[in-house]
């Protein structure tokens, strides 16, 4: 048994799972996503480069990744620890931060709104989507890369002392490219030999979420400890999601805030609204997954901070709960989903 066993690891060290509290387990405090840059619509471009006005809050909630600037969270600790300060206050206990290499994470900056706020921070090892993998990260063998990631969550990553408590967002596109695949098979070999949470970004087709899960099966990953993340914009039909639900993940639905027209990554996704992703809940826990269901906000964006007009970290506690409660899913199924299954989701083996 290793020292991590039966223990969640925090940027501030092990604690006991009972501490957790409500878990929001897809978030992002600091990090940079100018490999999502998309050029604003035609006509636009002005708007995009002077997008902090009370006038421009709607066209910046459609065009969240036409503007440069509102894509680098990194700019915000001020306004992350007021966040961290009310989620707290709304209830929360514990934020997974899900940023891995390719998206400027930054763990001292994490170690310092943990002590700043007392919300518990949980960091995330391994790395994103293919187009942000160095040279050097796609000439690495499986076994090198599987050594990096258990480093990150026995030693600390990116030259400090602080560790990963979870691996991923593995970042996977679709088709999953070679690059991917080797990471993929990479953090099952390192869940295989830690024990730990994974958390995967599947890329975006209905099929996508199978096809990881059937890789990481094949490298002797554990299914029922990995969280399949952003189902809301990956899988539509009741039928395939039950498909999907049967092979054994935790289903993530973690865009709660997000509503756009135009969903810029694939044009052919209709991105759900809140009420709809509560009723997929709802779907979900008639069927027998009440077990399996997590949620969080994903935010990674400026304009979704409160700072700036946005429904913040708290959105969930606040708004998405109530409503829950009015479609049919009782208080002690929200209790799983944001206390019990991320406890048993975290909890090294
Ligand atoms: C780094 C944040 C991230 O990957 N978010 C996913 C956005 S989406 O693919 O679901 O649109």
């Amino acid at each position: 048994m290793s020292a991590l066993s039966g223990k969640v690891q925090t940027v501030l060290g092990l604690v006991d799972p009972d501490q957790l509290g409500r878990t929001m387990t897809h978030e992002h405090l600091v990090m940079g996503f100018e490999c999502s840059y998309t050029p604003p619509p035609p006509g636009d471009e002005a708007v995009a480069e002077n997008p902090f006005q009370m006038q421009h809050m709607h066209w910046l909630r459609q065009n969240p990744y036409s503007c440069r600037e509102n894509l680098f969270l990194s700019q915000e600790l001020s306004a992350l620890r007021d966040e961290l300060l009310a989620y707290r206050k709304a209830g929360g206990g514990t934020i997974v931060e899900n940023t891995t290499t390719g998206i400027d994470r930054d763990l001292p900056a994490l170690r310092q709104l943990a002590k700043e706020t007392g919300v518990h921070i949980i960091a995330g090892a391994g790395y994103y989507i293919d187009s942000t993998h160095t040279e050097a990260t796609r000439k690495m063998s499986v076994e090198k890369l599987t050594d990096s990631i258990v480093s990150e969550v026995l030693h600390g990553a990116d030259g400090t002392d602080i560790r990963c408590g979870v691996i991923g967002e593995i970042g996977t596109c679709w088709p999953i490219t070679e690059s991917e695949k080797k990471v993929l098979r990479a953090t099952a070999n390192a869940q295989a030999q830690l024990g730990c949470p994974v958390i995967i970004h599947p890329g975006r087709d209905p099929a996508a979420p199978a096809e990881v899960v059937r890789i990481l099966q094949e490298s002797g990953g554990d299914i029922n400890k990995t969280v399949m993340s952003h189902l809301d914009r990956t899988i539509f039909d009741e039928g395939e999601l039950l498909e999907f639900a049967n092979m054994g993940s935790y289903l993530e639905y973690d865009l709660f805030g997000t509503e756009m027209l135009n969903y810029p990554f694939n044009l052919k996704v209709d991105m759900p609204s809140d009420s709809q992703r509560v009723k997929t809940l709802a779907f979900l826990v008639k069927e027998g997954y009440e077990d399996k269901i997590l949620v969080a906000h994903d935010i990674h964006t400026k304009n979704r901070l409160t700072k700036f007009g946005g429904h913040g970290y708290s959105h969930i506690l606040k708004n998405i709960v109530p409503k829950m409660l009015t479609r049919g899913i009782a208080q002690h199924q929200v209790d799983k989903i944001l206390i019990d299954n991320p406890k048993r989701w975290l909890t090294f083996k």
